[in-house]
């Protein structure tokens, strides 16, 4: 197989559009695509500070690597690398060295949380979480950790390595469970509110096939040992069915999101968010009174301790 631009070796045949690529020009093929949805998505200045959510995944090592590139002294743009350590024993202490080896080499800035300051571990909540998915939990720990670390180094904004995958998995999640409200506030978040710092998706539009190649034509460095309490996540049913739909009709994920992206501005008229927040003593903005995290935090550690 020939690249059609050039006549080189391809490394890939883009299903969804009848191309076949070499390694050079699959690189310029996803970072054009990423550079368009990060000027889409959002606004930079001189001196501004970006943060990104790096995992030590593909996905999230791809948009380290990628945002790395493009934000640096040249142009003033300082960025942070913020990394949160969830407590699931030989699955993420690996993944986070090969982040803090990575951020070391390249000089980029490295920040690191832990759920232990929250006074738990994920190995502890698992055996606890019941009939929820110990994801739940997890994910409302690590957004908050997320979100305190993006504002205290003063981002404003942070990136994170949602691929296209991931949203169009989202957005049929949130139809099938009929929950409108919550898909009205699926990211890129346009408005700001005090507190919430905005998050956006620079590999929104590459499938997740793309950013494994790109990170193996590129050799970014990546951890992919699996989660132990993947097998729990609800997400994995809308995985196969994505799956099932783009293997059927090719450019179907592409289909879904641009769906959503139509939809959107209907959705957040009838849905409009919360701008004044309130404040949970621990400091991070909520809805009511007291934070998703700090209540769930209260109830898991009762249970880990038995009480
Ligand atoms: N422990 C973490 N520390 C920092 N950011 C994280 C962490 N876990 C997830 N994220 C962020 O959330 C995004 C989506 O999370 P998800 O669980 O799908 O990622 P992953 O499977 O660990 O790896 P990746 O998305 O990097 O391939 C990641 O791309 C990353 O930006």
């Amino acid at each position: 197989m020939k690249c059609d631009l050039c006549g080189n070796d391809a490394v890939t045949f883009v299903r969804y559009n009848g191309t076949h690529l070499c390694s050079e020009h699959f690189i310029d093929y996803v970072e054009r695509r990423v550079k368009k949805e990060i000027r889409k998505e959002i606004s930079l200045y001189k001196g501004d500070t970006v943060g990104v959510a790096v995992s030590g995944g593909k996905d999230s090592m791809v948009t380290l690597s990628i945002l790395h590139s493009l934000f640096n002294e040249r142009n003033g743009i300082r960025l942070v690398c913020i990394s949160i350590d969830e407590g699931i024993d030989g699955y993420r202490p690996p993944s986070l060295d090969i982040v803090r080896r990575f951020c070391s080499e390249e000089s980029i800035e490295y920040r690191e949380r832990s759920f232990s300051e929250l006074g738990l571990s994920m190995d502890e909540v698992a055996p606890v979480s019941g009939s929820s998915s110990p994801c739940t939990y997890c994910g409302v720990f690590r957004r908050k950790l997320m979100n305190d670390e993006a504002r205290k180094v003063g981002a404003k904004y942070l990136a994170t390595g949602h691929n296209l995958d991931d949203i169009a998995q989202s957005v049929m999640m949130n139809i099938v469970r009929g929950d409108i409200e919550r898909l009205a506030r699926l990211g890129p978040h346009t408005n700001i509110r005090p507190g919430l710092i905005p998050r956006f998706y620079p590999l929104r539009l590459i499938p997740e096939k793309e950013s494994l190649l790109y990170s193996i034509v590129k050799d970014i460095p990546h951890w992919d040992g699996e989660c132990p309490y993947w097998q729990a996540a609800l997400r994995n049913e809308y995985r196969d069915l994505v799956d099932g739909l783009e293997d059927r009709s090719p450019g179907s994920k592409f289909s879904i999101v641009s769906s959503y992206d139509k939809l959107k501005p209907m959705l957040t008229q009838t849905y409009s968010p919360v701008t004044e927040l309130k404040f949970c003593s621990c400091g991070e903005p909520c809805n009511g009174s007291r934070c998703k995290a700090c209540e769930y935090e209260d109830y898991l550690i009762k249970r880990i301790r038995g009480l």
